[in-house]
């Protein structure tokens, strides 16, 4: 019996995200979790849900509730909540305002499911990982968020597309922050299992214009269709299913490191991490100096954004 609880299901990424989840053959039921007030929407919801399992043949149940004591017993929360960011808007924008609506959440997912994983979506997600993992009080390998995974996926898309092969052939990485400083591994990238640099192709493929494509791929579809739903939707149904599976695959997420890469660490930002049912444990790693001193740059930034935000929500709890 497992059940996934999603926090912010009301919202444009956080219902379809549901959508996702509820197709999941280990999910038995998909807790639809919205803020007192929402009862109308999360009614409909879930209505509306229990009618796609019945039409796909599933047995997940749909449940919702505005009570945070009914996160009792879910087996992994993915949390949703939270304001997205406009046209012409960076993600770190979103920061302290994300953050206050974060570590109330947090706080009560570690007083009323404290064995539960804990999936964050929340933009800026690495910094929005820390908030939750330092106001639930849960263990570094609980807490993690979707971090560089969409962007990889995004690169993934690319590649196969330029090579004219199916996606299934092309392994790659994008380390680092979601967002401007993301790091692409092309040291770690395969297409067929052949490294991409030793094949004789790659000289002409334009990688630049991948990677900014990437960086640039949640701002255009914002500007152009209001917002990123159905990559990061899907994405969060294959974490889930990655837990929920206990499948040990690896992926990058964004997860606290202490020295994993290079010894660099103490900051939550998207690196390669095994996950399975007992949570998430990032993968020590190797790579090239080049990337190395763009993933230190991308971690300085990250870790200083995080400490900011942090302290700021400490003055406010201490002014009351
Ligand atoms: N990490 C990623 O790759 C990724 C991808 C897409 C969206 N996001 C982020 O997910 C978040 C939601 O995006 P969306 O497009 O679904 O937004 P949305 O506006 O459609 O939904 C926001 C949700 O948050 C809830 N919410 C808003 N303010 C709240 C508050 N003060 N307290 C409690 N709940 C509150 C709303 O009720 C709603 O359920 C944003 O921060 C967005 O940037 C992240
Ligand atoms: O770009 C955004 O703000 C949403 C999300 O982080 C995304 O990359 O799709």
């Amino acid at each position: 019996m497992s059940r996934v609880t999603i926090i912010g299901a009301t919202g444009r990424l956080g219902s379809f995200a549901s959508h996702a989840i509820s197709g999941i053959p280990y999910v038995d039921e998909v807790l639809l979790s919205g803020r007192p007030g929402r009862e109308q929407s999360l009614t409909a919801l879930s209505h509306d849900l229990t009618d796609s399992c019945a039409a796909r043949g599933s047995g997940t149940r749909i449940t919702w509730s505005t009570d945070a004591d009914d996160y009792a017993d879910s087996d992994v929360i993915v949390v949703t909540s939270g304001v997205p960011r406009k046209e012409g808007q960076d993600r770190t924008d979103l920061a302290l305002e994300n953050a206050r609506i974060i570590a109330p959440i947090a706080r009560d997912i570690g007083k009323y499911a404290p064995e539960a994983i804990v999936l964050m979506i929340t933009n800026p997600v690495d910094v929005m990982t820390a908030v939750a993992l330092r106001y639930s009080g849960l263990e570094p390998r609980q807490v993690f968020g979707l971090g560089t995974h969409l962007d990889s996926m995004r690169l993934k898309a690319l590649i196969a597309s330029h090579f004219h092969v199916h996606v299934s052939e092309v392994h790659t990485r994008i380390i680092g922050e979601h967002g401007e400083s993301m790091v692409p591994l092309w040291s770690a990238t395969t297409i067929g299992g052949i490294r991409v640099t030793n094949l004789p192709a790659f000289a002409g493929i334009p990688v630049t214009n991948m990677v900014n494509r990437v960086k640039n791929s949640g701002s255009f579809i914002i500007k152009n269709s209001g917002a990123t739903i159905y990559g990061p939707g899907d994405a969060i149904g294959t974490l889930v299913q990655t837990i929920l599976g206990n499948e040990n695959r690896i992926l990058t997420v964004s997860s606290y490191i202490k020295s994993e890469v290079h010894n660099i660490g103490d900051v939550c930002i998207g690196v390669p991490a095994r996950i399975n049912r007992n949570g998430v444990f990032p993968v020590a790693i190797r790579i090239e100096e080049s990337e190395i001193a763009a993933f230190q740059s991308s971690v300085e930034k990250i870790r200083g954004i995080t400490q900011d935000v942090l302290e700021k929500m400490d003055m406010l709890r201490s002014s009351g």
